[in-house]
Formats: structure tokens, C-alpha cells, sequence
């Protein structure tokens, strides 16, 4: 007989369904998990989530005692709302399982560890009415949202909203903004969904790359006990400005033995390496020329690719992220990237923001990073440690530096300051850009109206090439835009 959820049951369930589709990384979902185990504010992150967790485990033992914790007794949105529910419970019943299981993956490396608490969770789904196939795929789904969760908030560390940001973007770049949709129809079709990361050098472009290639969604062998793949084969990457012309092709698609002079063996390009739950990283990919722009494109399109000095055609099923350092409207007024490129390698772009601009929104973000960076070269945190380093920086380079190495920057400076005792700071002209020179004299407020918008229209005709288009975006008259522009010349002069 249908069971009907009380409307005090159906309002509580609805929200946890609500958490439980909510970005974890966004506001949104803070507010849900509030509201449903009724906490304050103040709060912290690990204690809301325990409360809430065993109060919506309250709430379905206490449908147990009724006998109604079984999905096929609800019909219509009473039963899509406790098939959330239902998983939202398990989930977090086994979340630890999960969360063991990532870094035993890690240490094992390419060979896909078996998994001793698969029965269990698989047979926790069944009693709740899931089909054995439905089970199996919400078992790899809870990894691969575990997954995701796990990189995207150990590798980007930094409490700033435009972090912040970062990890939402990233978090809905790996599932969609619906997870709903995405558990429907996109859960094994995400391969077309190219990415594109935009950001100064030595921002994270790498390693947020990384994190989402890490968490594609790898489906579970039953008869192997493990997952069909590691994630750590989830995620290759290539710099292509360290290549010349001659090697790239080879690098992306392989080649042949005897394909060139000096070509001795067969060679597995980054396309042949990228498993097909996985993702292939193309770094630094404004420096790509035409021809092998045109070639990328048709691999990424056709799916399909040959190695160089072959005919045979080899399949690529993974995913694309692809990253720049250099002003992208640049990288497509001057024709450097093709507009089709353009279109098919940017379902998304994301950008991954300047420590400077970091450091600007929240304090504290100077200080998470160092304490980050000093555990990770001497292998514990140290709090004695972290602190030095913070004062030393304060005196020099200064509160006001702009980090034009950023994170990269960072970790040197860190180190340097072990060596050392000191750092001075990167003060290289060609690393000054004129933004940061702009936002410095900002942040010191010594800068006055003329000259900042005079420096913000030279800035923006960098970029854009033309008055017409500074005036389109500043609202100013042509003429103007360009005695603005002339007058900085002239100063620069
Ligand atoms: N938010 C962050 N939290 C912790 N570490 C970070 C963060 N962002 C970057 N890093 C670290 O900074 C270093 C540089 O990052 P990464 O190589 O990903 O930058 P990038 O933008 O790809 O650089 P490039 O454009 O030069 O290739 C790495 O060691 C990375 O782990």
C-alpha cells in the first residue's frame, strides 16, 4: 500500500532532498543544513554537518518504526523526495568508508584497490528498495562526490569569497548546477564538456585542473570488487610551451617507430595515456600554433586520433581542461586561438583568481597558505613556524606586495626565508603588470582620480586595441578615452 509522507515529514524531507542536491561549496547549502537541524550560525563546518547528519538519521529510523523506509511504498514527489533522503542517510552512514578509501588509493597508485565495504553499502540500498542496478551506481556516485569533495578542498585551500567561488565553479563544473540533472542524463556524458581555466601564472590553474580530473565518475566491477579504474589515472597533463612545433604532435597523439629521424620506438602520446573516466590537461594552450589547433579540435570532436606515422585510428573518451596565463580576449581579437577552438573548448570557463586579489578580500588568506606551505615542505604544520614566516614577510616585501608568482611565489618565498632569513620580493618590471601597479596604488591610496582612470583606459586599450571599445566599456566618450590613454603614454614616457 502507498505510504504518505505528514506534512511535517514531507516539509523536513524536502529540505534534506534540497541539501542533499545543494552545492557543498556554496552558501545555499549552509543554509539548508541550518535550517534542518534548526543551529546557529556560529557554528562550524564539521559540527553542522554531524548534527544534521544524525538528525535526519533520526527522522528515517523514526519512518522505520512506522515501516515505511522503503522507496517503492511512496509514489510521485513523495517518492522522489525520500530516494534523496534515503541516499542523503546512507551517504553519510558510510562517508568515512569513502573518505579511507581515497588516500589507500593514492598510496596504492594505478592498480584500483579493492573495496571491503562494498556489500554492506550496496546491501543498505537494496533494503531501501534501490534496484541492484540503481544501488551499484549510486555506490560509484557517493565516491565520486566524496572524491570530488576531497580535492577540490584539500588542493584550493583559502577562506576569501573569490576562493570561495573558485571551489563552487569547480564543484559544479565536475556536476553540473543540478545534480539532479546531473545524476539523470550526464553522469556518463560528460566528456564534451570542455573547460577552459583563466588565470596568472602560479594561481592553482594545475592544480584545479587536477582536482576535477580526479573526480569523474568511474563505475564500480562488482565481480573485481574494485572500481573498474584508479582515479589516479584519471588525470594527464601537458604543457605545450615546453615543446617545440616539431614534438608536439607527438607529444598529444603518440607516434609510430620510424614515423621521423630519431623516432626508435612507438611512443604513447598524452591522448592514448588519458584513461576514459579521466581528463586530459592542456596546459598553457595560447601557445598553440594554428595547424595544431585544427588538429585538436577535430580529435576533440571526432573522438578519434592517429598516431603520428599511423593510420590507425585510436578513440579518446576523456574530458578536455585546457588553461592560459595570458589575457584571453587577446588570445582571440589577435587570432592566436581560433574562434571554433574558442567554442568547443569552453562549456566553462573558470577563473582562478590572483593571490594579490585573495589577499585583498580576506586577511587571513596570507596566513592559511603559509601554514599550507610550511606542513607541506617539512611534513607537519607548524604553528612557531608559520608565524615567523608571516612577520618576516610583513617587514619585507610587505603587506602591500602583489605576489606577481602567486601561490608558486609563495612557496618559494617560503623557502627562501628558511635559506635565507629574508625575501625581498619579485620586483622584476616585466612581472609588474600595469593592473597590479594599478591595484597597488589602490591599495595605498596614493593614487589620484586623473591618473587612475587615466591608467584603467591604457589598461583596458591594452587589452581591447581600440578607443571605440574603452569607451564602450567605461561609458566614456571616444575622445576623452583617448586623451585618458595619450596622457598615460605620455607619462610612461
Ligand atoms: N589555493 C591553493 N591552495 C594551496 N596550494 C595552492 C593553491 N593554489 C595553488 N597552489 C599551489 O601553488 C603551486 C602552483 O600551482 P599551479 O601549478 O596549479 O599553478 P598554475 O596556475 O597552473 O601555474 P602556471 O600558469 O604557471 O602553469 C602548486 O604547488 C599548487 O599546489
Amino acid at each position: 500500500m502507498t505510504k504518505h509522507l505528514s506534512s511535517r515529514d514531507r516539509e523536513f524531507f524536502t529540505l534534506v532532498r534540497a541539501a542533499a542536491l545543494a552545492n557543498p561549496f556554496s552558501d545555499e547549502r549552509v543554509e539548508i543544513d541550518l535550517k534542518i537541524a534548526g543551529l546557529p550560525s556560529s557554528i562550524s563546518p564539521k559540527d553542522r554537518i554531524s548534527r544534521l547528519t544524525r538528525e535526519v538519521h533520526t527522522r528515517v529510523n523514526n519512518l522505520a518504526e512506522k515501516q515505511a523506509v522503503n522507496i517503492n511504498q511512496y509514489a510521485g514527489e513523495d517518492r522522489l523526495i525520500m530516494e534523496a533522503v534515503f541516499l542523503f542517510d546512507y551517504f553519510h552512514q558510510f562517508i568515512e568508508q569513502f573518505d579511507r578509501l581515497i588516500p589507500r588509493q593514492i598510496e596504492a597508485g594505478e592498480k584500483s584497490v579493492k573495496v571491503p565495504f562494498y556489500r554492506d553499502a550496496i546491501s543498505f540500498l537494496q533494503k531501501k528498495g534501490f534496484s541492484d542496478d540503481s544501488a551499484l551506481h549510486y555506490f560509484a556516485m557517493s565516491y565520486q562526490l566524496r572524491r570530488a569533495f576531497f580535492f577540490i578542498d584539500h588542493s584550493l585551500i583559502g577562506t576569501s569569497p573569490c576562493m570561495k567561488a573558485l571551489r563552487k565553479s569547480l564543484w559544479n563544473n565536475v556536476f553540473t548546477h543540478n545534480l539532479g540533472l546531473y545524476n539523470e542524463y550526464l553522469w556518463n556524458r560528460m566528456e564534451d564538456f570542455s573547460t577552459m581555466l583563466l588565470g596568472e601564472t602560479g594561481t592553482g590553474k594545475g592544480t584545479a585542473a587536477m582536482a576535477v580530473g580526479r573526480s569523474g565518475f568511474i563505475p564500480f566491477d562488482e565481480k573485481k570488487e574494485c572500481f573498474a579504474q584508479s582515479f589516479t589515472r584519471s588525470f594527464v597533463s601537458l604543457n605545450l610551451s615546453q615543446f617545440p612545433e616539431t614534438l608536439i604532435e607527438s607529444e598529444l597523439f603518440g607516434h609510430k617507430k620510424g614515423a621521423f629521424t630519431g623516432a626508435s620506438e612507438d611512443y604513447q602520446g598524452i591522448f592514448d595515456c588519458c584513461s576514459p573516466y579521466g581528463s586530459i590537461f592542456l596546459d598553457e594552450i595560447g601557445e598553440v600554433s594554428i595547424p595544431i589547433q585544427i588538429k585538436l579540435l577535430q580529435v576533440i570532436q571526432e573522438r578519434t586520433f592517429c598516431p603520428v606515422g599511423s593510420h590507425e585510428k585510436r578513440r579518446f573518451e576523456g574530458r578536455v581542461i585546457a588553461a592560459t596565463n595570458q589575457p584571453f580576449d587577446k588570445l582571440r581579437e589577435q587570432r592566436i586561438l581560433r574562434d571554433d577552438f574558442f567554442y568547443r573548448l569552453c562549456s566553462d570557463i573558470i577563473i582562478v583568481p590572483p593571490l594579490r586579489q585573495r589577499i585583498q578580500e580576506s586577511a587571513a588568506e596570507l596566513d592559511d597558505l603559509l601554514a599550507h606551505t610550511i606542513e607541506r615542505i617539512i611534513g607537519k604544520p607548524s604553528r612557531e613556524l608559520a608565524q615567523m614566516a608571516a612577520q618576516i614577510i610583513a617587514r619585507q616585501p610587505g603587506t602591500n606586495y602583489l605576489w606577481p608568482g602567486n601561490v608558486r611565489e609563495l612557496e618559494q618565498c617560503v623557502r627562501r626565508i628558511f635559506v635565507k632569513g629574508k625575501y625581498e620580493g619579485d620586483h622584476s618590471p616585466a612581472k609588474t603588470s600595469l593592473n597590479s601597479i594599478l591595484a597597488d596604488a589602490v591599495n595605498k591610496g596614493n593614487i589620484d582620480a586623473q591618473s587612475l582612470l587615466s591608467g584603467y583606459c591604457f589598461m583596458l586599450y591594452q587589452q581591447h586595441k581600440t578607443f571605440e571599445a574603452v569607451a564602450g566599456i567605461t561609458r566614456l566618450d571616444r575622445r576623452t578615452v583617448k586623451k585618458y590613454i595619450l596622457q598615460w603614454q605620455e607619462k610612461k614616457e
